[in-house]
């Protein structure tokens, strides 16, 4: 079971340096887009390259748009949660304030995808963090920006009262 405390009480670990290549952890086990546990999740994996974080996914049949197509906001929910691996980078938990995605080309199922994300620039609170999806060939298919703004574990506890402790599979 996963209590947001215990949650909260992992962060401390995954805040922390991660070498160069590091394969970082998901945020949390059930995290639609990142964690392990969650059946209708994108299971992202994600590793630092220098300063970027950087994926290599394939959206399923579960991600449908139209068909055969990965939906838009599938495919902005891996970005937006790709640029939640920066934050393992800067130290500090933050969240997303704005997010812009271009779509350029279809988004196929069951095609492999590069994705990489790095920091723009940090001003404060605020962290510009821009992100490009690519097919194989190098092409362009997205492309994102968004604005992070760092927040404290307050944030995360407005969420504890209607969320009920997360059973892992057996
Ligand atoms: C642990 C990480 C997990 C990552 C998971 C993947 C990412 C996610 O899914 S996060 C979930 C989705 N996001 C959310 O739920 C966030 C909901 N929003 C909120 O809770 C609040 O709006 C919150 C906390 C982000 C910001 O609130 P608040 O602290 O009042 O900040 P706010 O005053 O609006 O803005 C702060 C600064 O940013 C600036 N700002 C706000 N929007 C913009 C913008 N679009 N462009 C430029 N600047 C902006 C403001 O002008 C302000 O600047 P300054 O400090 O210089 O005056």
């Amino acid at each position: 079971m996963t209590s947001v405390e215990e949650i909260l009480a992992t962060w401390l670990d995954k805040f922390k340096p991660h070498e160069d290549g590091a394969l970082l952890p998901p945020h949390h086990d059930h995290c639609l887009a990142c964690g392990p546990d969650n059946p209708h999740g994108h299971h992202l994996v994600v590793h630092r390259r220098g300063e970027e974080v950087h994926a290599v996914h394939v959206f399923d049949q579960r991600h449908v748009g139209a068909p055969g197509i990965a939906h838009g906001g599938a495919v902005a929910t891996v970005l937006d949660d790709l640029f939640g691996f920066l934050l393992y980078l800067t130290g500090a938990p933050a969240v997303t304030r704005q997010l812009e995605v271009r779509y350029d080309s279809p988004v196929l199922l069951g095609v492999a995808y590069e994705l990489v994300a790095k920091i723009v620039r940090a001003e404060g609170r605020k962290l510009f963090v821009e992100a490009e999806m690519r097919d194989t060939s190098g092409g362009l298919v997205a492309f994102a920006s968004a604005l992070f703004l760092r927040v404290d574990e307050a944030h995360f506890r407005q969420g504890a009262s209607n969320s009920p402790p997360l059973a892992r599979p057996i």
